[in-house]
């Protein structure tokens, strides 16, 4: 009797802290700046008040957790680029403890010797902008195949999954620049495995986490979110584990050109003169995967959709590409600059539809203060970029999809590059998305290659309406874009 109370009031509790935290974390869309003092604080006010349209939502606070949301190109600077060294760690990823391998890998690196090392490897030999250059045949080929298995489905009348196929496209390129191998075969269990198991982790680490917010009680694991998101990081794990076995049994093959892991695995000591773990690395490479693949798909997809609903802006950019490029040939990457009405499609997408929506977070350990008011220390910061992208102050008919506004006017001038504080789809500062230039080709070459290469239709006339978010850590659409696809250029283009 005594137990099935307990039971109960277990049962209970969990349902009640999720459903408030839930509701205050999708509450933070609409904050322009909101200050949290820590529950062991909780007879401290915060030292000014902030102007808020909401000001009930100024009370709340996240479980026991400190937390500051920036939303607004206002008030983001002033923590990103002021402050930014002080908030450049990350929060302890209790809900993704086995995934981030208890915070050894990059993405979740404290701000140290570690994370720089990491940060200067990768630019230097994967996605800095120089290095980018050295793989952009890598990025041909993929999107080639992929072009080509769009083809072959419209010949079978089949529609193609968008999100699905550029996924697919994504995690080749980073495997074959990293490892010298693709994951993702036609074929082959060990392939298919990987792909389920990375689709199936970021589906569950989107999920609100009552443990984030609430540490004393992650060790319950309420909502079971632990438990999931381990079940797939065994599977992932063991499938990293024999991929980088594999690459040490291969080295040989590779003798006089390198790859990105074997340039990482010749430099893994840090300036504290600490050795990379065999943990760290393979951090290193699951962060590459998992941060790597959806974000850009998620875009390419929403740009998609938008565009069919607008047909005049697919038709205006077709025309565009037809004029530089024709139809005898696909695009190649030399071509983007002579496309800005492409590149402003890209802009307005990342814009609208930015795939972290709430950035990643960062975390202050000491106390500081921003413009005049006190963060106390253990604070984690939002930034909510989606928000700052649908800002009314700044962007016109802000919910619209009009790429027009990065070609003349005001905003024209305005990039997504972690200058311009109204559109910071990467984020800002020195943890802006390791990935900037990769993504941004990635949606460029691949938006690009998609429409000039087919015409489009929806597949379900009542999918056209259907514009509803996925909420959670990235933000898909809720319903998967499906299309009809037709060849537009020369059957010899796709070869
Ligand atoms: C359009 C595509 C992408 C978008 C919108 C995006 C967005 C972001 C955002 C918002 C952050 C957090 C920044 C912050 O903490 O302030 C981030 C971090 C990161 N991204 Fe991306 N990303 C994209 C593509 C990529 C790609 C292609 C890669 C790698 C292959 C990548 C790797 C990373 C890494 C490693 C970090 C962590 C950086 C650090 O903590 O120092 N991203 N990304």
């Amino acid at each position: 009797m005594a137990l099935d109370i307990v039971l109960v009031a277990g049962i209970l509790l969990s349902v009640f802290v999720h459903l408030l935290l839930r509701r205050r974390l999708q509450s933070i869309r609409r904050i322009p700046l909101l200050l949290v003092q820590r529950a062991s604080q909780s007879s401290a006010r915060c030292r000014k008040s902030v102007p808020c349209p909401t000001p009930s939502n100024l009370a709340a606070r996240y479980g026991t957790t400190g937390v500051v949301v920036a939303c607004s190109a206002g008030a983001a600077p002033s923590f990103l680029k002021a402050r930014d060294l002080q908030f450049a760690n990350r929060p302890s990823p209790i809900s993704g403890k086995d995934v981030t391998y208890d915070g050894q890998d990059f993405v979740f690196a404290n701000y140290g010797p570690r994370w720089k090392l990491l940060r200067k490897l990768t630019n230097l030999h994967f996605l800095g902008s120089k290095a980018l250059t050295m793989w952009e045949l890598v990025r041909r080929d993929k999107i080639g195949r992929m072009l080509r298995a769009m083809l072959e489905s419209s010949q079978n009348s089949r529609p193609v999954m968008v999100s699905e196929a550029m996924v697919c496209a994504s995690a080749n390129i980073i495997g074959q620049v990293m490892l010298s191998r693709r994951v993702f075969e036609s074929q082959g269990e060990e392939s298919k495995q990987f792909k389920d198991a990375i689709t199936e982790l970021l589906a569950w680490s989107g999920k609100f986490s009552i443990g984030d917010f609430v540490p004393a009680i992650a060790w319950m694991d309420l909502q079971g979110l632990q438990r999931q998101l381990r079940r797939v990081h065994v599977k992932l794990d063991a499938l990293i584990t024999a991929l980088v076995a594999e690459h040490e049994a291969t080295a040989h093959e590779r003798e006089g050109r390198p790859d990105v892991l074997d340039l990482v695995m010749a430099k893994r000591v840090d300036a504290d003169g600490v050795p990379l773990s065999d943990v760290n690395i393979k951090g290193f490479i699951s962060d590459m995967f998992i941060a790597g693949t959806d974000t850009s798909s998620i875009i390419i997809e929403w740009a998609l959709a938008e565009m069919l609903r607008n047909p005049t802006i697919l038709q205006r950019a077709q025309d565009a590409m037809d004029q530089v490029i024709g139809k005898n040939r696909r695009l190649a990457e030399s071509d983007i600059p002579s496309l800005p009405y492409l590149r402003a499609i890209c802009k307005e997408a990342l814009r609208l539809h930015p795939s972290t929506s709430l950035s990643l977070p960062h975390y202050t350990f000491e106390a500081c203060e921003v413009d005049g008011y006190h963060i106390p220390p253990n604070t984690r910061l939002v930034v909510n970029v989606w928000a700052i992208g649908r800002d009314p102050n700044v962007w016109e008919h802000p919910l619209e999809f009009k790429p027009e506004k990065f070609l003349s006017g005001r905003t024209a001038k305005i990039e997504p590059l972690g200058n311009d504080f109204e559109l910071i789809p990467f984020g800002a500062g020195r943890r802006i998305c390791a990935g900037m230039y990769a993504g941004l080709i990635m949606l460029q070459y691949g938006i690009g290659s998609l429409l000039h290469s087919f015409h489009w239709k929806f597949a379900d006339d009542d999918e056209e309406l259907d514009m509803k978010e996925k909420f959670g850590a990235a933000l898909p659409k809720a319903v998967p874009l499906k299309a009809v696809v037709s060849p537009r250029l020369l059957e010899s283009a796709y070869m």
